[in-house]
């Protein structure tokens, strides 16, 4: 039996008016300078479904002080944004062209910079983040939380914090990830969002060590993120890396290589490249795009 029309035509009301009043207490907060905007259009991103996402970029910019409809439309046809868009159908370019301004008229220079380290297995991004962890002190490697058992040497807290299934399945429902993965095919692996968010705001930078996909997540939700490509001098030296690491099965590394050929075909989506010729160089060319001053960034970073 199907519901009768008038039911659903009063459900679909009430859901219009809750969303409605969702979004006035979004544009209320950040009118009394209890929501950042920029955390407000951070989480139109992360959650396409969310209130967030339904509001009008005109409605956020209207909400900010000072801002009367003339200048919002000024700022809007600056930014090349449509009128009407909403901050969940903003395109890449417009994104981080919003979460700019954004910061800029906040004077949030001092916001630290999130930088991304990805690339191939065996490439070396473990070892160019330990070298990171161990002689520049200042710059916070995140931790990840992931439901593979830990390896020998290993510390929960340090390297990883190791969690058991359920435990992930809470974190995702708890939206506690500013993203996750599963990698390998195997396990779990996540970024705890609250870390990195606290650690930017008090304008220092955060460097993440996570597979490509979760880079993708990355670009999605916090476009003014700085997405790495740790290369290999040469594809034999990746073999050589991956085969002289030893600690896969003759197997498992060619399924690592095939996946190989497939993560560095992306490497055209990524900011920056550095060439894992040498540790310690490569090392230095990551932090000191952690460092590096807005002003300061290369034009790549800008387009
Ligand atoms: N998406 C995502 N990937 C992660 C995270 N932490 C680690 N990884 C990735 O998971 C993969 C496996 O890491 P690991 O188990 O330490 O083994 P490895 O292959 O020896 O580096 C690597 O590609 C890491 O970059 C995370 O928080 N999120
Ligand atoms: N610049 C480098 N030169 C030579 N060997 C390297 C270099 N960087 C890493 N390695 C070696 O390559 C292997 C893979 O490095 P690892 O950090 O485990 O890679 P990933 O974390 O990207 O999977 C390790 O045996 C490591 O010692």
């Amino acid at each position: 039996m199907s519901t009768p029309p008038d039911v659903d035509r009063a459900a679909a009301g009430r859901a219009a008016v809750a969303a409605r009043q969702a979004r006035a207490a979004i544009k209320a907060a950040v009118a009394a300078g209890e929501r950042n905007p920029l955390a407000v259009a951070e989480a139109a991103w992360r959650e396409p479904e969310g209130p967030e996402a339904r509001l009008r970029v005109r409605e956020l910019l209207g909400s900010l002080r000072g801002l009367g409809p003339k200048r919002v439309a000024g700022v809007m046809a600056q930014l090349g944004i449509a009128e009407v868009k909403k901050l969940g159908g903003l395109g890449v370019r417009q994104r981080r062209a919003l979460a700019d301004w954004l910061r800029e008229r906040a004077g949030d220079r001092a916001r630290g910079r999130l930088v991304v380290l990805a690339g191939p297995t065996a490439v070396g991004k473990g070892t160019v983040s330990a070298y990171i962890r161990e002689n520049y002190p200042d710059v916070l490697l995140s931790v990840s939380a992931t439901t593979r058992a830990p390896r020998p040497g290993e510390r929960d807290g340090v390297h990883y914090f190791f969690v058991s299934d359920a435990e992930f399945d809470r974190m995702v429902a708890d939206d506690e990830f500013l993203e996750w993965a599963t990698v390998h095919n195997l396990s779990r692996y996540g970024t705890p969002r609250p870390p990195v968010e606290a650690t930017l705001a008090s304008g220092r930078s955060v460097l993440l060590e996570i597979d490509l996909q979760g880079a993708r997540q990355v670009k999605r939700a916090m476009p003014e993120a700085v997405l790495v490509f740790l290369l290999p001098p040469t594809w034999d030296e990746l073999v050589r890396r991956l085969i002289g690491r030893g600690t896969e099965s003759p197997a498992e590394q060619a399924r690592r290589l095939e996946t190989a050929k497939v993560e560095l075909a992306a490497q055209d989506e990524f900011d920056v490249h550095v060439i894992n010729d040498n540790v310690e160089r490569a090392a230095q060319e990551v932090v000191d795009l952690l460092t590096a001053v807005r002003s300061a960034h290369a034009p790549e970073l800008n387009d």
